[in-house]
């Protein structure tokens, strides 16, 4: 059986570690449990954090036992950006946002233990253990531990040290608690290796320094890269929005078309660290890319695939019948309300309503500047209406045009595409 270290390398997963060998010497001989954290900074998870529980997956799939640890307590105090001090959150928000994040990592991993994996993995929160201690324990069986000489130079501190407005007592005091995680999770549950974004290097050897000095062993680290496109942007956001994983702050169509959209030169990369697609299979689909780039195989392999994990079945399936209608093949006709909304929430458009002539309402949604560029794309044969094309300059909307009595699709030429939308009730 090869070494999942292996696949996370040649996923390309691999930014740093500890000392390779002995990490490698410690998964061979394992099971070994690890663990990742996660801050409930926000109501849902987001791209880096996904990032992060392909990463515990892989590691489940090959037999180890992972620990998900939601940060109750450390999404009090929140990690230090290396740009400004966050805005803390109240208790009541935290709480709401660690319920909803411990539901949404759930279709990532498997806590029951029902798909045959060898270890169910776990789920903690770190509130748990610093909820109880005092301001004195902290400062005395923590703090002693750790030198301000050595935590000034991790890199959010360094950076915030130099700026204007410097760094809080509370956030300069994150590492210890995160660090304190790593102890904690190694006595309770034997835990050696903590993985994470490369971000987080700092909080995670301040984990590994710890339980070194406290109990004399060495444990391990592991870190992604950071994700960037062709052009070094990271990945992550679309149009300064974050992709998040919960279906109501990005929807599930809109997540699909964000990786549909990704560069060619990034897609083989893409599919290496998110898919369970095989090394050929992925170089196939790369050779596709190249040769073919109009055809967006990989790319839609790719966001098939994460579609699928983060969204499920279902859902993938009717993303992709919508965006296949949506560019003209298939029918629109047969798409749920519920997907017609989203297929169409980022479209330009305008109001319509039935009775309305095709020509006011290529005008309405902008398409066209005026009745008469209105009336020269029919004659053209330019102008459809949910995907079929108009003949008649006086065609006018039907009840039935507006798709699930809300919207109604109007193209000019092969790429303009607009949502006449119902007025609201
Ligand atoms: N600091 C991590 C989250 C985290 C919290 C507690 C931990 O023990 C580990 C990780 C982040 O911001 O992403």
């Amino acid at each position: 059986m090869s070494s999942v270290f292996d696949e996370l390398q040649w996923r390309g997963s691999v930014a740093l570690s500890t000392d390779e060998s002995a990490l490698r010497e410690a998964i061979e001989n394992g099971p070994i449990t690890l663990y990742c954290g996660f801050d409930p900074t926000a109501p849902s998870l987001h791209f880096g954090n996904f990032v992060q529980l392909v990463v515990l997956r892989r590691f489940q799939l090959a037999g180890h036992r992972v620990i998900c640890l939601v940060g109750g307590s450390t999404g009090l105090i929140g990690d230090p950006k290396p740009t400004s001090e966050r805005v803390l959150k109240t208790r009541e928000q935290t709480a709401a946002n660690v319920a909803r994040i411990k539901a949404l990592v759930r279709p990532f991993l498997d806590f029951d233990g029902t798909t045959g994996v060898a270890h169910p993995a776990m789920l903690v929160d770190n509130l748990d253990w610093f909820g109880p201690m005092s301001a004195l324990d902290f400062l005395r069986e923590v703090g002693k531990h750790f030198r301000v000489n050595q935590m000034v130079k991790k890199e959010a501190v360094a950076r915030r040290l130099e700026s204007q407005e410097g760094i809080s007592y509370t956030e300069f005091s994150y590492q210890l608690l995160q660090a304190l995680d790593y102890l904690e999770l190694y006595r309770t549950h034997g835990c050696v290796l903590q993985t994470g974004g490369s971000d987080q290097w700092g909080n995670i050897t301040a984990g590994v320094d710890l339980v070194h000095k406290v109990e004399g062993v060495s444990v391990h680290a592991l870190a992604t890269p950071l994700l960037t496109d062709a052009a070094g942007v990271k990945y992550g956001k679309s149009e300064g929005n974050a992709i998040w994983l919960s279906a109501d702050m990005t929807s599930a169509y809109a997540f699909y078309q964000y990786f549909l959209n990704v560069d060619d030169a990034s897609v083989g990369a893409l599919l290496r660290f998110f898919t369970d697609r095989s090394q050929p299979e992925i170089e196939e689909l790369e050779r596709a890319a190249r040769e073919e780039p109009f055809r967006r195989a990989a790319q839609k392999a790719l966001a098939a695939d994460i579609v699928t994990l983060v969204h499920g079945d279902p859902a993938r399936q009717a993303v992709v019948a919508a965006s296949e209608a949506l560019f003209g093949k298939g029918d629109l006709r047969a798409l749920d309300a519920a997907t017609l909304v989203d297929a169409t929430a980022e479209l330009p458009g305008g109001e319509v309503h039935a009775g309305m002539s095709v020509v006011d309402a290529l005008v309405s949604v902008g398409l066209v500047d005026s009745r008469n560029a209105a009336r020269r794309a029919i004659a053209e044969g330019g102008a459809s209406v949910n995907g079929v094309k108009v003949t008649d300059a006086n065609a006018v909307l039907a009840e039935a045009d507006l798709l699930a009595g809300l919207v109604t699709i109007l193209r000019r030429g092969r790429k303009s595409l607009a949502a006449g939308r119902a007025a609201a009730l």
